[in-house]
């Protein structure tokens, strides 16, 4: 492959693969994209096949976790979330309250509560165990599991993007869709010593995105930040973020990012893509056109052919 590099703020080289120089790893790269085309022509009906079965032959080890209660979340968050519905909430006041800018225009704040996250990863290791099927997150993921297949969407994800979440996106965001939000994509990533270690360099399928780090113990393993996905990657300028248990970092999807390599232990991730059809029906985020709509199921990838209208949800031919 053809290589360039990025230098963190903390003096670490990133290497980034920019292609191909030979034949082979040509092909190989073609056999991928073959692969993956394949695996999105099928995806809606697989997917819906996977739900149905994980419905009949999975028995839950913790049902409550299903559910979103306030309970779960920390109060530090709760705060934010009740400043930002306050009649004169400023994005000045909120990240006054929110402190921790990491890079810029990626905030960290606590959001779940240690006890939820401990039993949250019990739940997923006991589904990854069973033999219910498991429909990964992307192509970037081969341990990750997509949480409305599971049935978290109606009764957990929803609930806090819209309650919770969206008050305050639309302070920090409402030039990327932040006050918009629509729909999501909700998934949760694993990396450890025989699994995946690390995640390369890319930006998401989203306007928004959250990342909450649930655990388990793990060593390195932090995100680094680099530019919005139009600046070149020889003017970037690249921030290493680390990410505590229980907190999450929000960002705008198009902020270009990637996690470094785990050195021990396993690390599990929350991660929400939040999507907002009014800039997505203008502009795919993902093709850069405007978008083609092909019909699909559930939230898809969250264009709309008319956004007073989340009934129907459609996916770009292109991507
Ligand atoms: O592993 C992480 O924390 C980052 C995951 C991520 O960026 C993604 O899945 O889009
Ligand atoms: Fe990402």
């Amino acid at each position: 492959m053809c290589v360039s590099s990025l230098r963190t703020s903390s003096g670490r080289t990133i290497k980034i693969s920019l292609g191909c120089v030979s034949e082979s790893q040509f092909r190989d790269v073609l056999g991928k994209i073959h692969a993956e085309i394949e695996r999105r022509q099928h995806y809606i009906l697989k997917s819906a096949e996977r739900a149905a079965t994980i419905k009949e032959i999975y028995t839950p080890l913790h049902q409550h976790v299903y559910y979103l209660q306030e309970s779960f979340l920390a109060p530090e968050f709760l705060q934010l979330v009740k400043y930002c519905t306050s009649t004169d909430a400023t994005m000045e006041g909120l990240m006054n309250l929110i402190q921790t800018e990491a890079a810029p225009r990626v905030f960290r704040f606590p959001v779940f509560r240690k006890e939820f996250c401990k039993d949250f990863i019990e739940e997923l290791e006991h589904f990854e165990q069973s033999d219910a099927p498991k429909g990964r997150p992307n192509t970037m993921n081969n341990y990750g599991i997509l949480l409305n297949e599971l049935g978290f969407d109606e009764t957990f994800i929803t609930p806090l993007r819209e309650v919770y979440l969206h008050p305050l996106t639309a302070l920090l965001y409402s030039d990327y869709g932040g006050s918009c939000l629509d729909s999501h994509k909700a998934f949760v990533v694993k990396y450890a010593m025989r699994e995946d270690l690390d995640l390369s360099y890319h930006y998401d399928n989203a306007e928004v995105t959250l990342n909450v780090s649930l655990g388990k113990d793990f060593t390195e393993g932090n995100l680094f930040f680099g530019d919005m996905r139009q600046v070149p990657l020889s003017e970037t300028e690249c921030v290493e973020v680390e990410h505590h248990v229980t907190e999450g970092l929000l960002h705008r999807g198009q902020h270009m990012h990637g996690a470094l390599p785990i050195s021990s232990g396993t690390r599990w991730n929350l991660i929400i893509w939040m999507r907002a059809s009014r800039e997505r029906n203008k502009l795919c985020p993902m093709c850069g056109k405007r978008p083609t709509l092909v019909e699909s199921g559930g939230f898809s990838d969250g264009f709309t052919m008319d956004p007073d209208d989340t009934s129907s949800t459609f996916s770009c031919s292109l991507t």
